[in-house]
């Protein structure tokens, strides 16, 4: 599938989101989408699911099996988890059994006969995935599917999203904690300055340029209960323009305030990462 110089603004006159956007998704590939919160990921896979049309560019080879999970499930619905996903199967001709199926892979089989809208945001989330996944769609696009998840079930995703990828599927997925890391072999995006670049590989062992590290510490003149958030000034020498873009920062902290500060620091768009 491809985009030729799409640009996207949701209203006619408004402020263009994405401009000038050319790319290419490949068949059996991950895609993961990176940049800033605001920058436009959201807007991206949705103008790459079809929910939007560009106005201007085109976009042309979309698989016509498409799954889409928004970044926040739609809950507020009067139907049970069993009666939504029973008719979400029906609707792409799948029989009721794959509900069962994705119910139990995803961790949720216990929930099917509660109301959506008495689901926890993580219940939901999976609710969401398993409706995106369950027709075995040739085009999977995941926006922040990690958010609000259990450890369970955000460990098994990245198999889950290699698997589909493996049957010859395109995967897309926005991903602002870093969980696709398990899946090396993936492509990267970045959008940013109203458009989408893309980025390298990442390398085995890499801390992404863009990337800040928090790495406890028990060592040196720093309590044992303290993580230290590390990081360095970045820009590899003759980087050119991304030279001193981006910068690492080393922040110490108590333990208990860590996870606080990681999961504020991601939600505002920026890469963390804690080492052993
Ligand atoms: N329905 C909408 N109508 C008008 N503007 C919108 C709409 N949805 C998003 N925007 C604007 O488009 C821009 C990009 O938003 P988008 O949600 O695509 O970014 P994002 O990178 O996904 O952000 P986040 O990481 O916070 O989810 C923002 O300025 C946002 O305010």
């Amino acid at each position: 599938m491809r985009l030729d110089d799409v640009g996207f603004r949701y209203h006619r006159r408004g402020p263009w989101i994405l401009r000038d956007v050319t790319l290419e998704l490949a068949p059996g590939r991950v895609v993961e989408v990176t940049g800033a919160n605001g920058a436009g990921k959201s807007t991206f896979l949705r103008l790459a699911a079809g929910l939007r049309r560009p106005r201007r560019g085109r976009v042309t080879g979309r698989p016509g099996r498409i799954g889409y999970a928004p970044e926040r499930f739609p809950a507020a619905q009067p139907f049970t988890v069993r009666a939504y996903l029973t008719h979400m199967a029906a609707l792409h001709g799948r029989r009721g059994d794959v509900v069962r199926t994705w119910s139990e892979r995803l961790g949720f089989a216990h929930l099917l006969d509660v109301r959506l809208s008495e689901l926890s945001k993580g219940s939901a989330q999976k609710v969401g995935l398993a409706q995106a996944l369950l027709h075995e769609p040739d085009l999977l696009i995941l926006d922040e599917p990690f958010a609000g998840l259990d450890a369970r079930t955000r460990d098994e995703l990245p198999a889950l999203i290699a698997e589909r990828a493996a049957e010859g599927a395109t995967v897309v997925v926005s991903d602002h904690q870093r969980v696709l890391g398990p899946i090396r072999d993936r492509d990267r995006l970045l959008v940013a300055d109203r458009t989408i670049s893309v980025l390298g590989p990442p390398e085995a062992g890499e801390v992404p340029r863009d990337c800040a590290t928090i790495r406890s510490s028990g060592a040196g003149e720093v309590p044992r209960d303290w993580a230290t958030i590390r990081s360095s000034s970045v820009g590899p020498p003759g980087a050119g323009e991304d030279r001193g873009r981006f910068a690492r920062l080393e922040v110490t902290v108590e333990v208990a305030e860590a996870k606080e500060l990681e999961e504020g620091l991601r939600a505002a768009g920026h890469r963390v990462r804690r080492l052993p």
